[in-house]
């Protein structure tokens, strides 16, 4: 096999395929019975994302069960403010929680980035493992929060709807934010460099919550962290494609688009599609953006919307995924309704 010739890999390089690659956000997940059952064998969430072997197997399930393209490893955005010292645990049905960074002391009670990899081996041995168990055809896929998203949660300690706690350290202690935030940075640029000598073939940086900055913000507080993660890899490894996801970063994809360095831009579900053929593609490959909610409404609207965004997507570089990830009440028989409406 020629090294390009793995559909994901070829669609990342600016090729445009007859078929686009298709993968999900969150594909492994609740919404499959064989995810809860593993899941439950292992104990909590986190002991999930540290057990080489079954998260190997979740990693696995939605491959061996829909055929996607790519396999992303299962983990968490969080276990890296883990590594660097922050408590995490996760909640049933109230989602993460997490010690706070709020202050000086808090940050200088974080232990330093090279001593994550004391916490994330088990990660890097579960993509050493994949590398080896997928399918020839299909594209491994590692990933990391993007430092600004990964800062949210740490300093709120929790999800929150528009990102006060941190929009409000950003404007008041902006000394202490931007260290947190080049922490963050250092720590990923080490987490994916092991994840890729692993055997990750992609990496793909989610900042889920880009769309909360203003817009002077969105260039130091968000862009910049990304193409200082990008910039970095590519000069370690010149060939590694990576995906970056501002979801909702609105109009400000365009410079982002243009500046971060990266292969392909995640697109949610609210950028328009023709904009995105016009003015994001010329210069990108890109992925996306399917309404989550329409793996759980099925019919004839979930083909229409898958059929309409490969139409207009199509001509170009373009992986087919979700605006965002695939909810725990979508349903599995959608997933292949979707397969078919993309593939025919
Ligand atoms: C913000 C964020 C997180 N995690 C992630 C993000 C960025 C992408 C996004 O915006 O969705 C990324 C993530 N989380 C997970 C993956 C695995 C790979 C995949 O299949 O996409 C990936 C890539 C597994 C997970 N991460 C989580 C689950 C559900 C945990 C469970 O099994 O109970 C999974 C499968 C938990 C999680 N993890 C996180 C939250 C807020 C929650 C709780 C909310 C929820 O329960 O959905 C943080």
């Amino acid at each position: 096999m020629t090294p390009n010739a793995k559909p994901l890999l070829r669609a990342l390089a600016g090729e445009a395929l007859p078929t686009p690659p298709v993968w999900l956000m969150r594909q492994a997940g609740r919404y499959l019975p064989e995810y809860r059952a593993t899941r439950e064998k292992a104990g909590s969430f986190l002991d999930l994302c540290y057990n080489p072997e079954l998260a190997t197997e979740v990693t696995l399930q939605p491959i061996q069960r829909f055929g996607f393209d790519a396999a992303i490893l299962f983990a968490d955005i969080l276990l890296v403010p883990q590594a660097l010292g922050a408590d995490v645990t996760f909640v049933q049905g109230e989602g993460p929680r997490l010690s706070t960074v709020t202050s000086p002391e808090d940050l200088a009670r974080l232990g330093p980035v090279d001593a994550i990899h004391d916490t994330l081996s088990p990660v890097y041995e579960t993509v050493s493992r994949l590398s080896t168990a997928l399918p020839s055809d299909v594209t491994l896929i590692g990933f990391a929060g993007a430092p600004w998203t990964v800062a949210t949660y740490m300093i709120a300690g929790r999800g929150t709807p528009s990102q006060e706690p941190a929009r409000r350290l950003l404007m008041q202690q902006p000394e202490v934010f931007f260290a947190l935030l080049d922490k963050i940075t250092d720590a990923t640029i080490e987490y994916l460099s092991r994840q890729v000598e692993a055997g990750a073939e992609v990496v793909k940086l989610f900042d889920s919550w880009a769309g909360s900055l203003s817009a002077p913000d969105f260039g130091p507080v968000c862009l910049e962290p990304n193409r200082r993660i990008i910039s970095e890899l590519k000069s370690r490894y010149p060939n590694l494609p990576v995906i970056a996801f501002p979801r909702g970063a609105g109009g400000a994809y365009e410079r982002f688009v243009a500046e971060s360095g990266a292969d392909c831009v995640g697109l949610d579900q609210h950028v328009p599609l023709d904009w995105a053929r016009e003015r994001l593609q010329p210069k990108i490959c890109v992925q996306g953006n399917l309404d989550p909610m329409l793996m759980v409404e099925g019919g004839e609207k979930l083909d229409r919307a898958a059929k309409t965004i490969c139409e207009t997507l199509g001509d170009g570089p373009f992986v087919f995924n979700l605006g965002h990830g695939i909810t725990p009440d979508a349903d599995p028989a959608n997933v292949e309704r979707l397969l078919r409406a993309v593939r025919g």
